[in-house]
């Protein structure tokens, strides 16, 4: 008993000297190490400042958009997140939003509580401890991946007798796996894993319906501050479509909606901060990056930075956008909502054309605006969220 309790000790006094020494390497070594590079290239002052500009007037921006609390009458935010699965499964999976029902509440269930993980004191190890919440968390894993493995099995069997994949896109996936395979006289080496093709599928379940829906709640919010542009995109829609529902090719012809939508994803990016790490020296522009640091791309302080956008950044003006994204950034990297380079998002057309077809329908037949209730409170739970809900009245017309 004596020897365990010692041994026990032992193990957290090492992993609390390793998670001190990793969280000093991270705050401390890693940005004294990019200043003394950047010194050495002419470029003097605190690392954050140089990466991140004036970090505090961004950070004031959303915390002063946090007031009150409010009652969740009316809020958007529930229906419209459903929509964007239902979306997701049918072209991402084929399967019926019925079939896929289980694995949303699932991977709901998750994300609130890695929200809450993330949100609670950090204790070296702690996620290896039996607690009420790693134990559900392993549960919910295990249940998603064995309805994942039933419907990747099923699908399996389909692409073997040539059946079509219906151009979705784990039929697609599957079929240039299966291909690869077949073409390498059966060797499973090159091909996905089962284990690779879960995780994909995980993935966009995750990338594919939050990011959406939360672009439609913020268009819905912003088209109720401001009447005006909820006027012109609903003049727009009824006169390329009328009462009718929009066909795939006909959504090029929008031209006030897109505008909308980029503002949209301009003030409220649903993703706010992509990170990377130099795995060797780089270069980024004139600045010479060492081995081993790790860069954020503050996605939504750059989309608010006045020197880039001018003095009415934090005013919605679709209008900025009304010849094109280039025209609008002067062909700076300043809008990038996706990501940029070889990982921006596969989803982004995807993406657009979902939030087009969404806008159009509602446009056509409601009209909203702001519940009394509503509190304009943006704030960041993995994506940028109303913290108080989206309060929004909506009248059939
Ligand atoms: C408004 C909607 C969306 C936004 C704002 C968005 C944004 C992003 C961003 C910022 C990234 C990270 C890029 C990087 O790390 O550089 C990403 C990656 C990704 N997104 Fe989206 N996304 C959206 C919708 C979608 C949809 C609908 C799908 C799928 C149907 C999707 C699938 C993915 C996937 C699979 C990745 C990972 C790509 C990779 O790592 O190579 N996204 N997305």
């Amino acid at each position: 008993m004596g020897k365990t309790l010692v041994v026990s000790l032992i193990i957290c006094a090492l992993s609390v000297i390793l998670w001190a020494m990793k969280a000093l390497y991270t705050i401390w070594w890693t940005p004294k190490k990019l200043e003394r590079a950047l010194r050495k290239q002419g470029i003097k002052g605190p690392a954050y400042k140089l990466f991140f500009g004036n970090m505090k007037e961004n950070f004031g921006m959303v915390k002063e958009a946090r007031s009150k609390s409010m009652n969740l009458s009316h809020n958007i935010a529930p229906h419209i997140l459903p929509f964007a699965l239902q979306t997701v499964e049918k072209y991402a999976f084929g399967s019926s939003f019925e079939e896929g029902r289980r694995i949303f509440q699932l991977q709901t269930e998750q994300a609130e509580l890695a929200i809450q993980a993330i949100q609670s004191v950090y204790i070296p190890g702690s996620r290896f401890l039996p607690t009420k919440r790693n134990t559900r968390m392993k549960e919910i894993d295990k249940e998603v991946r064995v309805l994942l493995t039933d419907i990747i099995h099923k699908r399996e069997q389909a692409t073997k007798v040539g059946e079509s994949t219906n151009g979705d896109l784990l039929g697609l996936m599957m079929e240039s796996n299966f291909k690869e395979i077949k073409e390498n006289n059966g060797s499973k080496k090159l091909g996905m894993s089962l284990h690779e093709i879960i995780e994909e599928c995980k993935l966009f379940y995750f990338a594919g319906q939050e990011t959406t829906s939360t672009l439609l709640v913020w268009t819905m919010v912003a088209l109720s501050m401001h009447p005006e542009w909820q006027v012109l995109a609903r003049e727009e829609v009824l006169q390329i479509f009328e009462q009718r529902a929009p066909e795939f090719d006909e959504l090029t012809h929008l031209k006030i909606v897109p505008m909308i939508l980029y503002e949209v994803l301009r003030l409220y990016p649903p993703l706010v901060l992509l990170t990377r790490r130099t795995d060797k020296e780089m270069k980024l522009g004139k600045i010479i990056l060492p081995a081993g640091v790790r860069v954020a791309l503050p996605i939504l302080f750059i989309h608010h930075d006045r020197e880039i956008w001018g003095e009415d950044v934090d005013q919605f003006n679709p209008e900025r956008f009304r010849k094109g994204v280039s025209n609008a950034t002067k062909n700076q990297v300043s809008f990038f909502p996706f990501g940029w380079g070889p990982r921006i998002c596969i989803g982004q057309d995807f993406a657009m054309v979902e939030a087009k077809m969404a806008l159009t329908m509602i446009l056509q037949h409601f009209s909203f605006k702001l519940s009394p209730t509503y509190a304009h409170a943006p704030c960041t739970v993995i994506t940028i969220q109303p913290q108080y809900g989206a309060q929004i009245i909506l009248r059939k017309i």
